[in-house]
């Protein structure tokens, strides 16, 4: 642990006030189990603090986060924190993202921005800031966005040259004088709500007219409503149609900008806007954070967020939301949950509590009676079914057999950590390749755990799911976890034979892989099953007919005949230990004269 920064972290917790619990205990690990804490590599010392909407109340106490001198991201927005800007963040010579907005901090901004050469994002908005804007920002040659608006700042705005600098907005200030001419780049919005004067210059880009709804930035009421206010007043100028104009010109830039709010999305979808209103001003309901996650987030930043749309899946849309630090999660957004709150709470609690390598996580989930989101660390390498068949016209990723049989041994490893869950009689109930990540070891890992329970009855036999799932499914539409293991099977097929669980041929005709593997084994010409891919991996054939063996063994028509997670565990550790690696590789079989699979694909 690192002792000293604990320490100021705990003083600075101790003595200012706050709404919300943190489970910040002197006798645990600050690393792993502080909430809104991250370390460095190494764990020696903390570099990020993100305690957004804590609620904490009153100013900084002196001499405590000013202490954690390797911090590089601080983010203590959206609380009540008042006072002057604190003057020892100057120790903090690494910090690179300041987000201090939507706070009651007031007097002048720092004079000495040049201590924090290092400062990427600096969002200081929404507080009672007065004084001028300090010269000494134009040394952070580093700067890509200040957010100055709706404070109290006055005099000129000083001609920094920013060459870094992407967004800037000063609107709804006191600031005179006129644009200064490095910052013409960008729209006269950012600094309406000023005395600025406007020079007309052809390299302008014209105004964009402020909405006639806007609110008084200067008032004390505006600032405590917030985010969520506005939200609602553009969406009610949206409706009456008054700012159209104004409206369609912002969502073109924001479009330009690739920036896609998640809440943007969730008007897209079938929401509509007076819900996510509602919603977001519902107090009772927050984000339920499971015990040793690391992030700090609420609903309002999940909202915030850039998202982009992953894809439709049965339970609902999966979006993946870049938080204000850079971190990427997964939130799902469910459809047509099936049970009360107190089942959905305790059926989360359950999955939440489940911590293996190879069982993704769920860090958070929100429930509302319009509103059930989920919320997953982010895999960037995307799932198996990505890999092994291409996504939207992507590429599929070249796997070897080594890599394959790493994600078929994760995999059951997680499956089997799923049905030792609820006294050994817990079912997944939606196991595919598309709910198969890779982890930080390249070893397969489940997600999507728990939600066909909560859901309503299953989708109708042409779902996508329909190639994974067991005859008796089909039939009695209860998965249990023989037909977990029969979708298991399904996924041992998916990696031995490359192909996707139902495929067209050329001629249109549908083919389910699972009676197609029985009909080519059947006439024993068992090596055309295989991925051609395969193929080239030398002296795998021995291992890819034990695995098919065992493929074929959980896709078994009767459900008792399928054996259990553990064994099919033991079965595919018997093949080969992968993790062991106790079969020579195939740089040492000289006499091979495949060419071996390229570094990258290789164990490392
Ligand atoms: N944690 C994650 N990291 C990266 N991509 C993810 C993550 N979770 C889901 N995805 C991807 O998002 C897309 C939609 O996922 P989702 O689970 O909602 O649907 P699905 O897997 O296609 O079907 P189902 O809902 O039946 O599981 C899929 O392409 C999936 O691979």
């Amino acid at each position: 642990d690192p002792v000293e920064d604990k320490r100021a972290l705990l003083d600075f917790v101790n003595n200012l006030p706050h709404s919300r619990s943190l489970n910040w205990n002197e006798s645990s690990p600050v690393c792993s189990y502080w909430t809104g804490v991250t370390c460095s590599k190494d764990g020696s010392r903390v570099i990020s603090v993100r305690l957004p909407g804590v609620g904490f109340q009153g100013p900084i106490p002196p001499n405590t986060l000013g202490r954690l001198s390797a911090l590089q991201i601080l983010s203590l927005r959206s609380n009540l924190i008042s006072g002057h800007f604190p003057y020892d963040f100057s120790n903090l010579k690494n910090l690179s993202f300041l987000y201090l907005q939507y706070n009651n901090l007031s007097g002048p901004l720092p004079a000495d921005f040049s201590v924090w050469n290092n400062l990427t994002i600096v969002n200081l908005s929404n507080n009672r800031f007065d004084g001028s804007i300090p010269r000494s920002l134009s040394n952070l040659t580093h700067l890509a966005v200040l957010n100055l608006a709706n404070n109290s700042l006055y005099g000129e705005i000083p001609d920094f040259n920013l060459p870094s600098l992407q967004q800037i907005n000063l609107s709804n200030n006191d600031l005179t004088g006129s644009v200064p001419k490095s910052f013409t780049r960008f729209p006269n919005s950012v600094f309406s709500g000023n005395n600025i004067s406007f020079e007309t210059s052809a390299s302008r880009v014209p105004p964009v007219p402020a909405p006639s709804m806007a609110p008084n930035p200067k008032s004390k009421n505006s600032r405590e409503l917030g985010e969520t206010a506005l939200l609602g007043i553009v969406i009610a100028a949206c409706v009456l149609g008054f700012v159209a104009f104004a409206f369609l010109i912002h969502v073109c830039c924001s479009r330009k900008k690739g920036r896609n709010e998640f809440s943007d999305k969730l008007q897209k979808g079938e929401m509509s806007p007076e819900k996510v209103v509602s919603r977001t001003q519902d107090a009772n309901n927050r984000l339920v954070f499971f015990e040793g996650c690391n992030y700090a987030f609420d609903l309002e930043d999940l909202l915030r967020a850039s998202a982009e749309v992953l894809g439709k899946g049965t339970f609902g849309m999966a979006y993946k939301a870049i938080l204000e630090d850079a971190t990427a999660v997964v939130v799902k957004r469910l459809k047509e949950v099936s049970v009360g709150k107190r089942d959905f709470e305790q059926q989360m609690e359950v999955v939440g509590s489940i911590k293996h390598e190879n069982v993704v996580e769920l860090r958070a989930y929100y429930y509302s009676k319009d509103e059930k989101l989920m919320v997953y660390d982010y895999y960037s390498q995307g799932s198996v079914s990505a890999m092994l068949h291409g996504k939207r016209g992507g590429e599929r990723i070249s796997l070897d057999w080594d890599n394959r049989m790493k994600i078929a041994l994760g995999a059951a490893r997680g499956m089997a950590r799923i049905h030792a869950e609820n006294g050994g009689k817990f079912v997944h109930g939606n196991i595919k390749s598309s709910n198969i990540f890779l982890n930080s070891r390249r070893y397969g890992c489940v997600s999507d755990i728990g939600l066909s329970t909560i859901m309503s009855p299953l989708a109708p036999p042409i779902s996508r799911a329909a190639g994974y799932r067991a005859p008796e499914v089909t039939d009695t539409r209860k998965a249990a976890q023989p037909s977990d293991i029969y979708s298991f099977g399904v996924v041992l097929l998916e990696l031995l034979t490359g192909k996707s669980p139902i495929h067209t041929t050329g001629g249109d005709e549908i083919i389910h892989l699972v009676r197609w593997v029985h009909s080519v084994v059947r006439e024993e010409w068992t090596a055309e099953v295989f991925d051609v891919e395969l193929m080239r991996c030398p002296n795998i054939e021995e291992e890819m007919v034990e695995m098919l063996q065992i493929a074929l063994s959980c896709v078994v028509r009767m459900p008792d005949q399928r054996p259990k997670m553990p064994e099919v565990v033991k079965m595919i550790e018997n093949v080969r230990r992968v993790d062991t690696e106790n079969r020579p590789s195939s740089e040492n079989r000289s006499e091979s004269s495949t060419p071996p699979p390229p570094a990258s694909d290789r164990e490392s």
